[in-house]
């Protein structure tokens, strides 16, 4: 018979369990808004080029930790950050980090379209510009026209890339704002309730691209439709009153969550 050592059995179930490595790590993470304590050490891994959700009920901090991951608490003035926020292992409230570049690195999309004033294709080469990523006039094109096929949107923009951006629809302004963010080639895509302000056949289309785009970037969005949790992430963390209720791969979270406030929270007992 042909007996396989313990070593060898782990060796060959390795690839199969081997976790998805972390992209950022939230370390006893707090916040205070002044007085007021929006979240209280919080401990989460976000794995690399998965979709992470966050969920729970209104207020339970979800924004403010999405906010921690590339220091956009910054702007708010009465907002202290406490513990520690790890991008591939760096520390990045480390006050040697260049914040413009962490928000390149780590890009954002907002609840709302907030496409800027300027035509579609400037919406796109803004952030190429600033960052010094493109020079010439045909670089500009290419990555215009790169990141809005990422995007999902340039065949229906092609014909009119010189149009303000503001005149798209709204689903078609979220995902400019999806393409503007990756023009700048980040490596991990932070989205507040992409979807909120969208129709159903919008979301459906934002909800695949997201699925798309987890190929190449570390997607963390914050969530309230359990149904869209369920089918664009592949991990879940549930938060409650400030606090990580439990955190773990999407399917179980919403067929056999250990904590009984997840438990709750998704079948609309709360929140
Ligand atoms: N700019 C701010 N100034 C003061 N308090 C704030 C600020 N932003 C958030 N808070 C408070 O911090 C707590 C967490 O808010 P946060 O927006 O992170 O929650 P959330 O889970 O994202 O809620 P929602 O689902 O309603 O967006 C809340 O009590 C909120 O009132």
């Amino acid at each position: 018979m042909n007996m396989l050592t313990d070593a060898a059995v782990e060796e060959t179930l390795q690839p199969l369990y081997k976790p998805a490595a972390s992209k950022m790590t939230g370390k006893d993470v707090t916040v205070h808004y002044g007085e007021k304590q929006a979240l209280f050490g919080v401990n989460l891994e976000v794995p690399e080029k998965q979709v992470m959700a966050l969920i729970g009920p209104s207020g339970c901090g979800k924004s403010t930790f999405l906010r921690c991951l590339n220091r956009m608490n910054d702007t708010i003035d009465i907002c202290r950050v406490g513990g520690s926020i790890l991008l591939d292992g760096e520390d990045i409230y480390d006050p040697r980090i260049d914040v413009v570049e962490l928000r390149a690195r780590v890009g954002m999309v907002f609840q709302k379209p907030n496409p800027f004033p300027k035509s579609i294709y400037e919406n796109v080469a803004y952030g190429p510009r600033i960052h010094g990523l493109a020079w010439k006039k045909s670089e500009f094109d290419e990555v215009v026209e790169t990141s809005l096929q990422k995007a999902g949107l340039f065949n229906e923009v092609k014909d009119r890339l010189h149009e303000p951006g503001t005149g798209l629809s709204g689903g078609q302004q979220q995902r400019l704002c999806i393409a503007r963010a990756i023009a700048v080639s980040p490596e991990v895509i932070l989205m507040d309730e992409p979807c909120s302000a969208l129709d159903p056949i919008a979301t459906a289309k934002v909800e695949e691209l997201i699925d798309e785009l987890r190929q190449n970037y570390t997607i963390v969005i914050v969530t309230h439709s359990m149904q869209q949790a369920a089918r664009v992430s592949q991990r879940t963390a549930m938060f409650h009153l400030g606090n990580l209720v439990e955190e773990g791969p999407t399917e179980k979270m919403f067929t056999n969550p250990d904590d009984k406030r997840t438990q709750d929270y998704i079948t609309g007992r709360f929140g």
